[in-house]
Parts: structure tokens; sequence; C-alpha cells
């Protein structure tokens, strides 16, 4: 057997009603089927149930199909609904498929009809639901820990630009929270749908990063032996993040510009340009200023790029955030290792926050580890003057 479905038939005529309800219960033992006489009886059940399907009529007295389908998604977002059409509003039910009903069936159902839409509705619903999960656990993965001014700031900022198509800009030292800056913007975009492509610009060779960002052609050079598309391409519709990109070499920064400006690129040894709607996030930990000073950095490349500078501070510069990281890092690696979270003592918890940190919230986080595993019980003072100077 398998998890039970909890399905609701909503249908002003008892005899239909009650055919309806009969049908699914003997299709499959798994249907927990149960009945509302009109929309508003529906809605309350509804608001106080779980149902992974509705079935509804699409005409009935008091609140009709189509205004609990709305009302209903009010409530509970992802309720999945199959809609009942009889003659004479079938426009009403192709309209219910744009308020977001999955499906409709015409009245007098047809049974295999029936069954079969039922079916792909609840598997619909199963998707919708593992798909929330997910992202709610990518959207932990990212989330941004930090009650501090900077900090508060840095996320007002990312409310705001993140639903523009704007450029960003993110600098700021070593392992202080760029990527997570980046990760925001797009899960707070309207791109969010589709991927955010990260590129580490300083972890692939100059040769090579013209093929990695915009793609090749079979027989481009000696290794390209098919065509590939490349990270900017992949990342159509979504989002490039374009980390460390002051490590970027100067013909690439060309090749990267050229996109920017004209929302087109040209696979290596193509004669074709393709159009790619991609929004870009950069971000560095050089002060490109300096470099464009030196000739490193080409100054109409940071224009194009830094419409939006986010500069994220080093962690000595937020230490009211320290104690707030502290706990979340405890807690992170207490589920990792599948044990009860640990407290720090008070004392221990002054002395991390007054630690001169690098900046690094890495840093911090393998500092927390290491008194986990091997500090004392109880962690002491001296745990932490041993193990936070590696
Ligand atoms: N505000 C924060 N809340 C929770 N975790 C954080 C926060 N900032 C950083 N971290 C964690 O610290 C680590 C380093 O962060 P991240 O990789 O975003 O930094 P970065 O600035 O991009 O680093 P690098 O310059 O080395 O690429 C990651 O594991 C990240 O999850």
């Amino acid at each position: 057997m398998g998890k039970t479905s909890k399905i609701l038939i909503v249908e002003d005529e008892a005899a239909i009603r009650r055919v309806l309800v009969k049908i699914l219960e003997e299709e499959s033992s798994d249907y927990v089927v149960d009945a509302a006489e009109n929309g508003e009886e529906a809605l309350q059940k509804i608001t106080s149930e779980d149902y992974d399907l509705v079935i509804s009529d699409i005409k009935m007295p008091k609140m009709d199909g189509e205004e609990l389908l709305v009302e209903a998604k009010k409530v509970k977002a992802e309720t999945v609904f199959v809609m009942i059409s009889g003659h004479g509003d079938l426009e009403t039910a192709v309209n219910t498929m744009r308020l977001g009903a999955f499906d409709y069936i015409s009245k007098p159902p047809d049974l295999n009809r029936l069954l079969t839409t039922v079916r792909n509705a609840l598997d619909s619903g199963k998707l919708v639901v593992e798909n929330t999960i997910l992202k709610k656990k990518v959207n932990k993965k990212y989330e941004m820990i930090g009650n501090s001014d900077p900090i508060n700031q840095i996320k007002d900022i990312i409310e705001k630009v993140a639903p523009t198509e704007a450029r960003v800009l993110i600098t700021g030292p070593n392992g202080t929270g760029k990527e997570l800056v980046a990760h925001q913007i797009h899960l707070q975009s309207s791109r969010s749908q589709n991927m955010l492509v990260e590129v580490n610009c300083a972890a692939i060779p100059s040769e090579l990063i013209e093929s990695e960002l915009f793609g090749h052609v079979k027989g481009a050079f000696t290794s390209a032996v098919k065509d590939r598309p490349g990270k900017f391409e992949q990342a159509n519709h979504g989002t490039i993040f374009l980390d460390e990109i002051g490590d970027m070499s100067l013909s690439a920064q060309a090749k990267v510009l050229r996109a920017l400006q004209e929302n087109v690129i040209t696979r290596v040894g193509a004669d074709k340009d393709l159009k790619v709607d991609v929004r870009v996030i950069a971000a560095t930990n050089k002060d490109l200023r300096k470099e464009i000073e030196e000739g490193r950095f080409r100054e109409d490349l940071y224009h194009r790029l830094a419409v939006i500078l986010i500069k994220v501070p080093a962690l000595n510069d937020r230490r009211d955030d320290i104690p707030l990281l502290t706990n979340h890092f405890l807690d992170q690696i207490a589920k990792e290792q599948g044990t009860a979270p640990k407290v720090f003592s008070k004392e221990v918890m002054e002395l991390l926050q007054q630690y001169d940190w690098t900046g690094n919230i890495r840093e911090l986080r393998n500092v927390i580890e290491r008194l986990i595993i091997l500090g004392g019980k109880e962690v002491s003072k001296q745990d932490v003057e041993m193990f936070a100077n590696k």
C-alpha cells in the first residue's frame, strides 16, 4: 500500500457527489475521500485540513468553484484543484486553469478520464511539495545570520535590488559571505525558478576561461571534441555569478564586457552570435579601483558590473553578530554529527566575540568545530586560547 491521498469532492448535486466518492473509494484503498456540498463548506474544510486534491464542480450555489479556487489558493497555495465543468461553463473551466487549477473534466465525468486526471493531479501535487521542501533546504543553506547594523543594511539592499535586473558587484575580504549575498539576490529575484550558475574565475586557467564562459564548437581547439555550451548559456534566463572577477585575464574581461553590452555571446570557434538573457552578479576580494589604476582591470567593465555595489564587512567590524553566528554553527555542526548541540558558557562566548578574527567567517566555524571535537566536556577559556590560534 502506498501513502494515502486525501481527496475532497465539492459538488452540489447529491447523486453525482455520491457517485464520485464511490468511484474513487473503490479505485484505491489509498484514496481517503471527503465531500462538501458547496464552496463555502469546502473552503472551511480546506482551511482546517490538508487535502492532496480538491475536485470541484464549477456551478454551485453560494460560492462557486472558481471563487473557491481563488479563495483556497489564498489559504493553501499548494492545494491541487481539478474542476468539473458542465454545459456552458467550458470557458470558465479554461479560465480556472489560468487561475491555477491543474485540469478540468467535463460532466458527466468519463470514468477513465476521471481516474487518470486524479492520478496525474496527485503526482503533480507531490512534485510541488517536494520542490517546496527542496527550495526550503536550499534557502536555509544560504540564510544570512546576523543582526548587526552592517548586515541589516546589506539585507535591506538585497531586498531592494533583488527584484530588479541591476547588476551587482559584491566586495569584501575572503569568507565574509559574498557568495551568500549572491545567492540571496538570485533567490529573491524573479529569476529564481531558473539557474544560478557560479564561476570561480580564479580557479580556471586563463586559456580556458573563454571556453568555460562562452562554450566552444567542435574543433575550435585540440581538446574540443564536440560542441559545448558555456556558463552564460547555462544561465540563460537565470543568473551568472562571477566569483573572484578581479582575477580574470584582460582578454576574458573584454569578452565579458561585450556579453554585458550587447547581450550576445559567441562560442569559441563559432561564427554565429547567440542571444542570452542573463543577470550578472560579480564578487571580488580585490580592490578593483587599485587594479584599474595598475592596468589589470578594465574600467569600462567595472562600471558595467558595479551598478550596485555591496561591501560586505569583515567579521571584526560586526562583532555583534559573533554570538548569533556561533550558535548557528553549533546547531549546524551538531546536525552534521548527529549529536545534541553543545552550549558554550558566557565566558567562552565573550572570548570568541573579542577574538581578533581575520574577518573570515569560515575561520570562526573551523574554530567552533575544533572546540567541539577537541575541547573538554565543558569548553574552557584555555580551550579557546589553544584552539583559536592555529
Ligand atoms: N551571515 C552569515 N550567516 C551564516 N553563514 C555565513 C554568513 N556569512 C558567511 N557564512 C558562511 O561562511 C562561509 C564563507 O562564506 P562565503 O563562501 O559566502 O564567503 P565569500 O566571501 O564568498 O568567500 P570567498 O571570498 O572565500 O569566496 C560559508 O560557509 C558561509 O555559509
